[in-house]
């Protein structure tokens, strides 16, 4: 049904991510077999980042410069404050369009997840050329993160319901994490397996699958079950759980996922972004940037939702904050 606007309109957007991940499987399927050296991606990895950084100081600057035609109505809150550094950095326009086409909603989904799945292939194409078959930490590597992204693509609607739509302009920091900063960091692990070979033993295999599944069963059931919750309070899956009401006629689930820490989603994000990390082993650092970034980033996510929810319920906020204690990781934080 698309997105609601301040001023009472309605912005609608095409769901087809899955279609395109398909679509680029596909293609690179047939580019493999028609004897192209998809693995030399790993030679270019260096060139084709600075590319992806110059085209996302292009984009920011075009959104920038766009954003002095767009309607009072379709500013962003944040991102004007009259310092065009500032501005430039956050984004001055909320959903900046070509005709119907929507920037945002594009690239926070398409270029940056379908490019990172890419280089992942890539990176095995590359341990092929020069192990003659790929590892299993690679495969897992690979697996785990294909999963991810078929699952956001799959979910690909969610996504009108997150800050960085809703409430957030677009400009520099969207951009450049869209373009450049999620496909060639979220990705690391595979291009450290390329370089550092790593056997792994059954059980550890088996282990980082566990905690893989876990992570991903925690962080898909408390996504699907707000989402439910917000579509239909009434459904069956969730008419049952116990909520509190809120001055705003929304109310707050405090059971079920949701009554167990403030953030579950975290947590099983937080879980699996681990167990990404240790088929690369413990002889260095890099394969576990994705996991200490991820973390820093989702415990200030999660301060920057809690001011923004205390703002919007206030009073039920805080009854649910001492209902539910704990932010992301039970007992510790
Ligand atoms: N891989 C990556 O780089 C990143 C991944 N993520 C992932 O994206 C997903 C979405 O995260 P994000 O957009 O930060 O926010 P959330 O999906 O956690 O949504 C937060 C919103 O949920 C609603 N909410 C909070 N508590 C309750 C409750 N008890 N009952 C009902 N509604 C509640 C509030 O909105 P309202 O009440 O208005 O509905 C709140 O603003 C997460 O799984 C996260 O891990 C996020 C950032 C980066
Ligand atoms: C360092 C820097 C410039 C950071 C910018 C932050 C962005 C990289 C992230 C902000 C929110 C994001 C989301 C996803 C990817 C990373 C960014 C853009 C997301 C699309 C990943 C897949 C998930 O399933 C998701 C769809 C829930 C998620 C939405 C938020």
């Amino acid at each position: 049904e698309g997105l609601a606007l301040r001023d009472g309109t309605r912005l609608k957007y095409q769901i087809n991510g899955f279609h395109a991940l398909c679509m680029t499987a596909m293609l690179l399927g047939l580019c493999v077999s028609l004897g192209m050296p998809l693995g030399y991606l790993f030679d270019l990895i260096l060139p084709l980042a600075v590319c992806a950084i110059c085209v996302s100081y292009l984009l920011a600057l075009y959104l920038y410069i766009g954003s002095f035609w767009a309607p009072a109505h379709a500013l962003a809150l944040g991102g004007n404050t009259g310092n065009p550094l500032y501005d430039f950095f956050i984004g001055r326009e909320l959903n900046p369009r070509i005709g119907s086409f929507d920037l945002k909603f594009f690239c926070e989904l398409r270029p940056g997840l379908i490019g990172w799945v890419v280089l992942n292939m890539a990176m095995m194409m590359k341990e092929v050329e020069l192990r003659d078959s790929p590892s299993l930490a690679m495969l897992l590597v690979n697996g785990f993160q294909l999963l991810y992204v078929m699952d956001a693509l799959w979910n690909e609607e969610a996504v009108l319901t997150t800050m960085d739509i809703v409430h957030d302009g677009f400009g520099f920091m969207l951009a450049f994490g869209d373009l450049a900063w999620v496909p060639f960091t979220y990705g690391l692990q595979a291009m450290f397996l390329v370089v550092h070979p790593r056997s792994l033993s059954p059980p550890t295999v088996i282990g980082i699958i566990l905690l893989n599944g876990l992570g991903y069963y925690i962080f898909r059931k408390s996504n699907s079950q707000k989402n439910q919750f917000r579509r239909d309070p009434n459904h069956r899956s969730v008419a049952h759980l116990e909520t509190i009401a809120t001055a705003t006629g929304k109310r707050l689930l405090v059971s079920g996922w949701w009554g167990f820490v403030r953030h579950p989603n975290y947590l099983g994000d937080i879980l699996m972004a681990l167990a990404w990390s240790l088929p690369c082993g413990f002889s260095h650092i890099l394969p576990y940037f994705y996991v200490i970034y991820f973390s820093i980033l989702l415990v200030h996510r999660e301060a920057r939702d809690e001011r923004q929810c205390r703002a919007k319920y206030g009073i039920a906020w805080d009854n649910y904050c001492r209902r539910v204690p704990y932010r992301i990781i039970p007992y510790i934080y």
